[in-house]
């Protein structure tokens, strides 16, 4: 320690903010570069070098960081993120920078994006029914191919990166690579194909619109079901080859700009491991248009005639929502049977035929909490590949408080403060055994982490009024 009392370490941060605020940007690549701080570091108020840099409206550092991957959704103690910083103090040119990576202040609502909500392929679904094409496509040198196994996606053992926590890699494979597979899986295979297009370094704002033949050449993606070739011969074809087998952690340390794509391919393969016969008449089912349908064998189906949903993949509509009190000062956070730890979370259900969002959200609210929901605001959507729910994400505001818990579903159901709430958002990062051990150390209870779709409601709450 120094004769301020800081460590090295936090000098060195105070450093790193300190150049961020100036601008000085040769300063803040090379730090970045030795690694000497982490990217999101944050001082006692919360505050990381972007909010810094968004508050002197130092563009040129702002980009920097966004280039090495900063997280654009760290709230400081006060609820206010970096774009809702440079949104007060009006420097137009930041925000435009951290709009590009979908990350904008509530003063100019966006549609917000959530994890496994980017999916940058165009799924270029007029060309599912021309064979010849997809086979001169999964042919192609720079097509990809994703493989699972019974449903666990094949990665690139990496290192654990804990600066960013994104450590699972999918492997890409090329048709040379996995021709021996395809030789043995033959006809009966289940091949999905995705889409064409390109992950781009830093580039997270959707993909460019078709406008010529150009695209064409652009990669295709596949996703091929390898689950009946043994385990060895998967991880043979390459150095460092291994199955994700359980779906998380591992689902969500996915680099953000490939989750949907390995979400949209899980979701449809869930849905072919379930729904191998037709729903209608119990008869085999044949895979086709590139595994978006499967067309009843048996002739005279009544799946055969007209439009049947029973033919093509679903997708389950959940409601999931952050209930805010009367006087808008508490929110309504449940404690599902099996969560892990101490954490709490949005309530969420499960849509039901016939029912509107807004009824699905205070039909769910009062069964589980007993609570009276009034109006309902859609907030975002998040595709979640377990196996293949649509969340629908909104806010409530409730018009009774008393809660009565549904025992059947939840543990536990509280009013949480703004406060409260805000501590554990903003609050120093979880204890590594937080998940599984109860006694952990830390806060009394936890929200689940920003990939969730519940973290990204609470915290849109917090944000609606920061303390600015
Ligand atoms: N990320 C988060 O913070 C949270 C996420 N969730 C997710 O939301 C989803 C729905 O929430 P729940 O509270 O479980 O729903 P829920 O409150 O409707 O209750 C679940 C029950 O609904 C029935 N059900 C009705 N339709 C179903 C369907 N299509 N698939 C499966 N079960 C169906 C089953 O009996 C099931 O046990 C779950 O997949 C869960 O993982 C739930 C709570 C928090
Ligand atoms: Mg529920
Ligand atoms: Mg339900
Ligand atoms: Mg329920
Ligand atoms: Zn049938």
């Amino acid at each position: 320690m120094d004769a301020d009392g800081l460590t090295p370490q936090k000098q060195f941060q105070e450093h790193f903010f300190t150049c961020a605020s100036r601008g000085d940007v040769k300063t803040i690549e090379d730090v970045l570069q030795q690694g000497t701080v982490k990217i999101d570091a944050t001082n006692d108020h919360g505050w990381t070098a972007l909010m810094f840099a968004a508050r002197t409206g130092q563009d040129k550092v702002v980009r920097l960081l966004l280039d090495h991957g900063c997280d654009t959704t760290v709230m400081n103690k006060s609820c206010q993120t970096a774009a809702d910083i440079a949104a007060f103090w009006n420097h137009t040119a930041v925000l435009t920078e951290l709009e590009k990576k979908g990350q904008t202040s509530d003063s100019q609502p966006q549609n917000f994006c959530n994890y496994f909500g980017y999916n940058p392929l165009d799924r270029y679904a007029h060309k599912r029914k021309d064979e010849q094409w997809l086979e001169e496509k999964l042919r192609d040198q720079s097509t990809v191919i994703l493989l699972f196994h019974d449903l666990g996606l094949v990665v690139t053992k990496g290192e654990k990166l804990a600066a960013q926590s994104r450590a699972t890699q999918p492997c890409h494979f090329t048709f040379k690579d996995t021709s021996a597979l395809f030789e043995e899986l033959g006809t009966e295979k289940i091949l999905l194909f995705l889409g064409l297009g390109r992950l781009q370094p830093d580039k997270t704002d959707g993909p460019s619109p078709p406008t010529s033949d150009k695209e064409e050449h652009l990669p295709a993606w596949f996703a091929l079901d390898v689950t009946s070739i043994s385990q060895e011969k998967i991880l043979s074809i390459k150095e460092g080859l291994e199955i994700a087998s359980s779906p998380f952690p591992g689902l969500f340390q996915l680099p953000e700009k490939e989750a949907g794509i390995v979400a949209q391919a899980r979701s449809l393969l869930a849905w072919h491991q379930r729904y191998k016969f037709c729903p209608t008449c119990g008869s085999a089912a044949a895979v086709e248009e590139a595994g978006y349908k499967r067309r009843c064998q048996k002739e005279g189906c009544p799946s055969l005639k007209g439009v049947h949903n029973t033919s093509y993949p679903r997708t389950d509509p959940v409601v999931i929502m952050l209930i805010v009190s009367q006087d808008g000062k508490k929110c309504l956070l449940g404690r599902g049977k099996r969560f892990p730890g101490r954490m709490y979370s949005c309530l969420a259900g499960f849509m039901e035929p016939g029912e509107t969002i807004e009824d699905a959200v205070r039909r769910e609210v009062y069964e589980e909490s007993g609570v009276r929901v009034g109006r309902v605001q859609y907030h975002s959507s998040q595709p979640f590949p377990l196996p293949a729910s649509l969340m629908i994400g909104c806010l409530g505001y409730a018009t009774s408080e008393t809660i009565s818990v549904d025992k059947e579903e939840l543990e536990d159901a509280q009013w949480f403060t703004r406060q409260q709430v805000a501590e554990v958002q903003t609050g120093a990062p979880l204890p590594t055994d937080a998940l599984t051990n109860p006694r952990a150390e830390g806060p009394s209870f936890f929200l689940p982490p920003a990939q969730a779709i519940a973290h990204q409601l609470v915290k849109a709450w917090l944000r609606m009024s920061p303390n600015l």
